[in-house]
């Protein structure tokens, strides 16, 4: 059909205005479809499937016509605001930081559905589509309001279409870790993920800490912190061997590296910002593998530096500081 690309506007979650790509379909109505990125950004109400991506729905999910409806007041919706301008933002990321066209690098369709579920506290990549919950209004509120939150799910589809980190174990941590290493490189202001969407009524607070992962409490074990050296790992069962925990300790040498810093009485010289997150892209895209462990995302990173700034260069001396200061040989 016919694709108009237009300029839409709505208020965010945070009522904050914004400027957006849509498209109007042949049937005269409008959508929150971007056809100037890669193939197209696609954002849609969960309870309401628009017909313009019939299409791509009905050979994914088998919805048949009755359940397609059409939906154009989406931009009174801030959820699905948030949701698109941010899917926007993450496919600029990866296409200006590291020239890559979406997450399988062929300008692959960004879907995003919003309202998912009732009142989810959660946010997730399907292996097809971003899905985010509206939150409860107490612990988390919409989550596609937080930048991080759709850069985290995005890498998921990266690092699935790269390294394809096994959901499990170590490299289920590096998998996670990942993740919200582009999330904190992407809502580049701080070093905290979810701090945007997170407890709307408590300010300062955050799901997880890059910076100092100790400083928010262990969901898994509430009396200690976040585990920010490989000594303190979860060896348990829960969270697919804690995936969403041991992240941490990687989380934490990545911020080392970047910002520099002194930790288990290790001192790091930080690279920047600019210079970890492609010496992270490149580990991920050309060296890690479905089973790479923490030892061999240390391999992967001094690799990666030394491709991009050489064997005896002060990157890749900080990426085996950064390492050690986390324990991981
Ligand atoms: C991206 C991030 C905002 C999101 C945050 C998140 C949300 N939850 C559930 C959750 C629910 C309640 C609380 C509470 O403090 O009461 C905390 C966490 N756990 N993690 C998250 O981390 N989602 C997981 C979803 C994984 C789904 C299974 N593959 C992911 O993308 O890795
Ligand atoms: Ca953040
Ligand atoms: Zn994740």
């Amino acid at each position: 059909n016919a694709i108009d690309n237009m300029t839409g506007f709505g208020k965010g979650v945070f009522g904050e205005k914004q400027k957006f790509e849509i498209a109007k379909g042949d049937d005269g109505q409008y959508y929150l479809y971007d056809g100037t990125r890669g193939k197209g950004i696609h954002t849609f109400d969960a309870k309401e499937i628009p017909p313009f991506i019939f299409n791509i729905l009905s050979g994914l999910f088998g919805y048949t016509g009755e359940e397609i409806k059409s939906n154009h007041k989406f931009f009174s919706d801030p959820a699905a605001v948030d949701a698109h301008v941010n899917a926007e933002k993450v496919y600029d990321y990866y296409k200006d930081t590291f020239n890559r066209n979406s997450f399988d690098n062929e300008g692959a369709q960004l879907i995003s559905s919003v309202h998912v579920g009732n009142g989810w506290n959660n946010a997730a990549w399907n292996g097809v589509l971003m899905m985010y919950g509206d939150g409860d209004g107490t612990t988390f509120t919409s989550l596609s309001g937080g930048l991080d939150v759709i850069a985290h799910e995005l890498t998921h589809a990266v690092t699935e279409r790269s390294a394809n980190l096994v959901y499990e174990g170590e490299p289920g941590a590096l998998n996670e870790s990942l993740s919200d290493i582009m999330g904190a490189m992407v809502d580049r202001d701080d070093w905290q993920m979810g701090e945007d969407i997170y407890t709307p009524d408590i300010e300062g607070d955050a799901l997880r800490s890059l910076n100092d992962p100790a400083s928010i409490p262990n969901p898994l074990n509430p009396s200690e912190g976040y585990p920010d050296n490989y000594s303190k790992r979860y060896t348990g069962d829960l969270d697919h061997g804690g995936v969403h925990i041991n992240s941490s300790i990687n989380n934490k040498a990545a911020y080392l590296l970047s910002d520099g810093g002194t930790a288990y009485g290790v001192t790091v010289k930080g690279v920047g910002r600019d210079a970890a997150e492609q010496i992270y892209y490149r580990a991920v895209n050309n060296y890690m593998t479905a089973n790479s462990d923490f030892s061999m995302m240390r391999q992967a990173a001094i690799q990666a530096a030394t491709d991009l700034y050489g064997a005896d260069s002060s990157q890749v001396e900080s990426v085996k500081k950064a390492y050690d200061a986390v324990g991981v040989e």
